[in-house]
């Protein structure tokens, strides 16, 4: 791993929140020069490490993600390898955006919500082009540094696309977040650029309705039977411009995959909303 932390150079404070994969702690970390950062620390419920290739996976995943950086991504500082492992990672201040949709609700403005969608997309597209898959976009994964920038976070299950192969298969033990699942993703446990993109619809869908649930009250089996034999999609949410339904929830919910935009053909239609 090319960036261990030891345990001893950080200060654990309060907690910030529950993620997926474990609790979230505020820590102080002293660094060699001495200085000390403001950092946030998820602490990895061990059993879900304890599963076989699990820690082989995790410590891979976290050497390909230090070299990750993009202004629109949570920045990775290093993990640290005692029991229980921690991964330390850049503090973003203000929390999640679903906290604060689900707080604030309709007064969030939608051209706030429109600039937080643009800059997911600018993260993504930046993942996209170093060919790695996020497998679990959805608002809960998007936090806040300051009101007007966002950052992706938690790319835990995210895993690298080897050159020749552009779909990760899901192995079993691994959680499946269905109502961000493409169908593919249902069917096949195949996920690729095409699967983040269907989920960034979802996620675009719950900025729009300021946090609802997608599909609420829908098994795993029922949303596959709406989304893949009867071509239902989520409703447009109220506040959600007609624009932004038809051109990029839509279309990111294309049934086939290659129907489905690239991030950086995304990126020009938010270009064009300046
Ligand atoms: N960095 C954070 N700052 C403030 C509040 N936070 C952070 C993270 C958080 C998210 C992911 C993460 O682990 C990563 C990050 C990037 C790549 C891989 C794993 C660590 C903390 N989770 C929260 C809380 C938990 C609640 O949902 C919002």
């Amino acid at each position: 791993v090319s960036c261990l932390i030891n345990s001893r150079d950080l200060t654990l404070k309060e907690k910030l929140g529950q993620g997926s994969f474990g609790e979230v702690l505020k820590a102080e970390w002293k660094k060699e020069d001495g200085s000390i950062t403001e950092v946030a620390v998820k602490i990895l419920k061990t059993d879900a490490l304890a599963l076989p290739g699990t820690f082989s996976d995790f410590v891979k995943e976290v050497n390909a993600m230090v070299g990750l950086k993009h202004s629109n991504l949570i920045k990775l500082h290093g993990v640290s390898l005692s029991l229980p492992y921690m991964i330390v990672v850049e503090l973003a201040p203000l929390g999640s955006v679903l906290d604060r949709l689900r707080k604030e609700c309709s007064l969030t403005s939608v051209l706030v919500i429109l600039e937080w969608a643009k800059q997911v997309c600018n993260g993504m597209a930046y993942l996209e082009s170093h060919r790695w898959v996020h497998r679990d976009l959805a608002a809960r994964n998007i936090l806040l540094a300051a009101v007007d920038k966002v950052k992706i976070g938690d790319f835990g299950l995210m895993k690298s696309i080897e050159a020749n192969e552009d779909c990760y298969v899901m192995s079993e033990h691994k959680m499946i977040p269905f109502p961000w699942c493409a169908p593919e993703c249902l069917k096949l446990r195949k996920f690729s650029h095409a699967s983040d993109c269907w989920a960034y619809g979802v996620t675009l869908w719950e900025l729009f309705t300021f946090g609802e649930h997608p599909w609420a009250g829908h098994s795993g089996a029922q949303i596959l039977q709406k989304i893949d034999q009867e071509g239902q999609r989520l409703p447009k949410p109220p506040a959600c411009p007609q624009d932004v339904y038809q051109l990029v929830m839509h279309m990111s919910w294309s049934h086939r995959e290659q129907d489905r935009p690239t991030f950086a053909a995304l990126t020009k239609f938010f270009q064009g909303f300046e």
